[in-house]
């Protein structure tokens, strides 16, 4: 076959990542990363009440910035031979738009509004409109929460879209529509943002809007309207049908194709989210639990839907036809936070040091800290008397979401170091996976073998072992530095009719596996019984030590 290339993009927490790929050998042709130059700089944060915003501009220049650098090195030749796009993204990370589908802070009233730009996956503001959702959900005729998980997340489209109506008159009177950062890309690369006819993404929908086919799309009005009338009415402007992200959007639009330097003909596929795609690049077979491990994890399994589809499973974060893989049943579970809980320690000791000695010598700190106190905390022996760590730094994504709950460590004494807490912390986050995969089990879904992708699969390896130990299964590690723009560039190769389907996309070009991390067999007791009091510490935290907070609680 003559060769053919791809784009995947990749738009993560901080950065957009391109890939071009040869979608005949799987080679890749050119990658690059671009930053999110506001978000860097800390703009419309506020981490203390957990609000997380991204300027849409960060996103189209930063796209921009990274295709280019991405095909600066490759011949002409092979950019004439692109022939499709696809992008992943992070989400629920929604936007409310006007009747052209023009996010609002792309206008000049609100471009510095955080309430007109994308809410992040991560922002927590949504909290108390969570639990309201949930409360009627679980009361309505038809709990609309049976599809994921039986608990709406405060990370969700519909928890934020209600948070944000509540609080900004000016967004309120001005949203026509609201879009996930997957499905407005899209839009714009093919120049169709127009919110009533775009592609809406089976993935995005489904795990986070509430859309299922049993309910002839999203809920019905009359539970919107009950849940507050503000969202009266915003279901007719939003979809009934969504698509998997082995079809097209259409063609990219001619500014788009002048921006990128791309042939006029490139064909955008549905985007999808980062996770998501990362399983596809990372070839996860039915039953594989395919981890991306970054900031935070997201826990992805694909399954026949012959096999699993009639189960409803329960607090993992949905179970959606077509979500992954077209043609089966994709389940989404994860932590909400993982590398970020390491990252939290790591602040802490470098605060001050930033303070007493200055940003340099902090930097040349940051730079090695984490490393060094892997190392460090890898010479320490593992007994069931060690320092005992919770993970919900950032609450609990699954199983059972509650956003409202708090991290721990339990047992500091005078002897006890750094190395210590970050060994106690790395065990919480292997701990907070275990149960993940328990939970699956306890439901009916088995889960055969362990793949992981994402930045701390390949940085760490005292992580991925203490996961291989604490989990009690092999570890498998996708070679691809990218599987998530990998698989983006998959899809975008069969939407593109470069090949006729997923599987003989994922032939040709994945990457396979290099390290695989055994489990000690003298280590996994000792971690047994550690995570029994796991369970234990993180069920006094649920039932005993929050027990008397109101609702919401404080973050920060
Ligand atoms: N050496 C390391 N060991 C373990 N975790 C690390 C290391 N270096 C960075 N991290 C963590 O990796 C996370 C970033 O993961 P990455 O996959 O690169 O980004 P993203 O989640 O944005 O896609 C951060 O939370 C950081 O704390
Ligand atoms: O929940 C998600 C997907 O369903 C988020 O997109 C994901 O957690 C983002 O994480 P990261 O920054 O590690 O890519």
């Amino acid at each position: 076959m003559e060769d053919k290339y791809v784009i995947g993009i990749d738009f993560g927490t901080d950065s957009v990542r391109a890939l071009v790929v040869n979608a005949v050998t799987g080679e890749t042709a050119g990658t690059a990363v671009s930053e999110y130059p506001r978000w860097k700089s800390g703009l419309y944060c506020n981490a203390a009440l957990s609000q997380f915003r991204q300027h849409p501009l960060d996103y189209t220049e930063s796209m921009e910035a990274s295709v280019k650098a991405a095909l600066s090195g490759v011949p002409d030749k092979v950019r004439r031979s692109i022939k499709g796009i696809a992008v992943d993204t992070t989400g629920s990370t929604p936007v409310a738009v006007d009747r052209a589908g023009t996010p609002l802070a792309l206008l000049p009233e609100f471009e510095t509004n955080p309430n007109g730009m994308f809410i992040l996956w991560k922002d927590h503001t949504a909290n108390a409109e969570a639990e309201e959702i949930n409360e009627l959900a679980h009361r309505w005729e038809t709990d609309y929460t049976q599809f994921v998980g039986g608990v709406y997340s405060s990370e969700w489209f519909w928890s934020k879209i209600l948070r944000t109506l509540r609080i900004d008159e000016r967004v309120r009177e001005k949203a026509f529509s609201w879009v996930e950062h997957c499905d407005w890309i899209s839009a714009e690369l093919a120049g169709n943002t127009d919110p009533l006819s775009m592609k809406r993404s089976r993935c995005a929908a489904g795990h986070k809007a509430l859309w299922h086919q049993d309910f002839d799309g999203l809920p019905s009005n009359a539970f919107f309207e009950e849940l507050d009338p503000l969202l009266g009415g915003l279901r007719e402007r939003l979809f009934e049908y969504t698509y998997t992200s082995d079809q097209s959007v259409g063609t990219i639009a001619p500014e788009w194709a002048d921006r990128l330097g791309l042939p006029e003909d490139v064909v955008i596929g549905v985007g999808a989210f980062d996770a998501h795609m990362g399983a596809v690049g990372a070839l996860a077979e039915p039953y594989a639990l395919c981890k991306v491990i970054g900031t935070s994890t997201c826990d992805m399994l694909v399954a026949p839907n012959e096999e699993v589809g009639h189960l409803l499973i329960k607090g993992i974060c949905g179970q959606v036809d077509g979500s992954i893989v077209p043609g089966m049943l994709g389940m989404e579970a994860g932590q909400s936070a993982f590398g970020d809980v390491y990252a939290w320690f790591a602040k802490l000791v470098i605060e001050p040091v930033k303070s007493l000695l200055g940003e340099e010598q902090a930097k040349v700190v940051a730079d090695k800290l984490i490393t060094h106190l892997a190392a460090e905390a890898a010479l320490l022996p593992v007994s069931e008397k060690d320092l005992l760590a919770v993970d919900w730094l950032n609450g609990r994504r699954t199983p059972d979401a509650n956003h409202t709950l708090k991290g721990a460590l339990l047992g500091l004494n005078l002897a006890t170091n750094g190395a210590a807490i970050f060994k106690a912390l790395v065990e919480a986050t292997a701990f907070g996976s275990k149960s993940i995969v328990e939970r699956f089990k306890a439901e009916g879904v088995p889960v055969h073998e362990v793949i992981a992708i994402g930045g701390v699969s390949k940085k760490s390896p005292f992580v991925m072992q203490t996961l291989a130990d604490v989990l009690n299964m092999p570890i498998k590690v996708a070679v691809s530095e990218q599987a998530c723009a990998l698989g983006a560039a998959m899809f975008a190769s069969v939407a593109s009719g470069i090949h006729q389907s997923l599987p003989q996309a994922q032939q040709a070009m994945s990457s396979g596996f290099d390290a695989v991390y055994h489990p000690r067999p003298d280590i996994v007791g000792i971690y047994d019984k550690l995570y029994d009091k796991y369970l234990k510490a993180g069920d006094f935290i649920e039932k005993e030590f929050l027990k008397e907070s109101t609702f919401p609680l404080q973050i920060g």
